[in-house]
């Protein structure tokens, strides 16, 4: 052992060693459970809703590094998870807390991270590694500590670079439920929504339950048939990971809704979904938008929302004008300030329209939350269109 630490356990922690794929080091000390884990390095910006993160099931296959330098201080609790489980591949920290304290907390964030075989390293210097990923783009990574550290540095980078790429990745079927199952509208139901799971956060079918929707959340592979046997108001597209120019299902999908004029909303990879069902390309982003307070504009009203993202690919749209679809007119409803990235899409002669972005916030503003109640406006809308065509009929 070279360096040796107190952990949040009190007991010495491990070395551990952070190695990029273009060959950049960072030493620390194992956090979370000891042993090696690879994914590819993005980094958040967010300050809080660390145990969000965590969960958030589009983080498959990543590993993340905070840029917040303190991190774990209110523990982990019960209520705050996104997900079953945690679903990041590894997680780099600066400064982890000793001491967590929240009156939620039941447990450490290093106990939770041990508990779920999380492997993650402490005491990087996490400004440094963000600027290097910002200047050099999102790349492989490994963790090594314990046993796993005690090789050779080239034989550490060999095994970084035999791991698949982001770009190519098809991941929803990893994460998604197996299973549909059924949230409760919270009050009066007023709505049925079919959600496809591509690696939803639980926050999103609660905060359509709360306005009066029962959301019936189906597999990635449902079929066609299994949507409309819920007789949906409307038909949503979650989060999730890896790259959408694999995703050809959940495209045939979107586009029978599309056909049929279902009201559809879509989030994160529905929005890229959406995208590409309407025949625009998806590109990877040099080191994407991770966190709680990216500037977004709602270009149809001129409002500036902070908003919480978590993405590695975008969507190629024209910013400048109205494109031609096969499902009519669309534009580029929403915009990234820092960067000009697509952040929503909205179809201009059929009740359709998705975000980049997180409008469930969780964690993060509440800027955004206008966006389910225009996917309600839209599905109550289209209700009453139905309803006076049948009375024409009847007249
Ligand atoms: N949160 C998401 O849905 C992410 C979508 C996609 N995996 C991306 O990284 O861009």
């Amino acid at each position: 052992m070279t360096t040796s630490a107190r952990g949040a356990t009190g007991k010495t922690a491990d070395p551990a060693l952070l190695v990029l794929e273009d060959g950049r080091t960072f030493r620390g000390r194992a956090f979370g459970a000891v042993g090696e884990t690879f994914g590819e390095a993005v980094f958040s910006t967010g300050m809080t809703g660390y145990q969000e993160t965590l969960t958030d099931p589009s983080y498959h296959r990543q590993v993340v590094v905070m840029t917040a330098p303190h991190v774990g201080n209110t523990g982990v609790n019960d209520e705050d998870p996104e997900s079953a489980r945690i679903w990041v591949a590894g997680y780099v920290v600066r400064d982890p807390a000793r001491t967590p304290s929240n009156w939620r907390a039941t447990r450490s964030l290093d106990q939770e991270l041990r508990d779920q075989g999380v492997v993650g390293i402490s005491g990087v210097d996490t400004r440094a590694l963000t600027r290097h990923l910002r200047e050099r783009g999102a790349m492989r990574v490994g963790i090594f500590s314990g046993e796993a550290a005690a090789r050779s540095e080239a034989e550490l980078l060999a095994a970084v670079r035999g791991v698949p790429a982001m770009k190519g990745a098809d991941l929803c079927g990893e994460v998604a439920t197996q299973q549909a199952y059924v949230v409760p509208a919270i009050g009066e139901k007023r709505f049925t929504v079919a959600a496809v799971d591509l690696g939803i956060k639980g926050m999103t079918p609660h905060r359509m339950a709360e306005r009066g929707i029962e959301v019936h959340v189906l597999p990635a592979g449902a079929s066609v048939e299994d949507i409309y046997a819920v007789r949906p108001d409307g038909v949503f597209f979650s989060n999730g990971p890896g790259d959408p120019a694999t995703a050809e299902h959940p495209v045939a999908l979107m586009r029978a809704v599309l056909e049929r004029g279902t009201p559809l909303f879509g989030i994160c990879f529905g929005n890229q979904i959406l995208g590409r069902a309407l025949g625009f390309g998806t590109f990877k982003l040099k080191y994407g938008h991770r966190g709680i307070n990216q500037p977004v504009q709602d270009r149809t009203t001129g409002k500036v929302e902070v908003t919480a993202h978590n993405h590695g690919f975008a969507v190629d749209a024209p910013l400048d004008r109205v494109s031609d679809t096969p499902y009519g007119r669309a534009e580029v409803s929403h915009v990234c300030l820092n960067d000009d990235v697509v952040e929503g899409l909205r179809l201009l002669d059929k009740p359709a329209f998705s975000v980049q972005y997180h409008p469930e916030a969780a964690a993060g503003p509440h800027d955004a939350a206008y966006l389910f109640d225009r996917f309600v406006e839209l599905m109550r809308d289209n209700n009453q269109h139905s309803a006076t065509l049948m009375e024409d009929q009847r007249a």
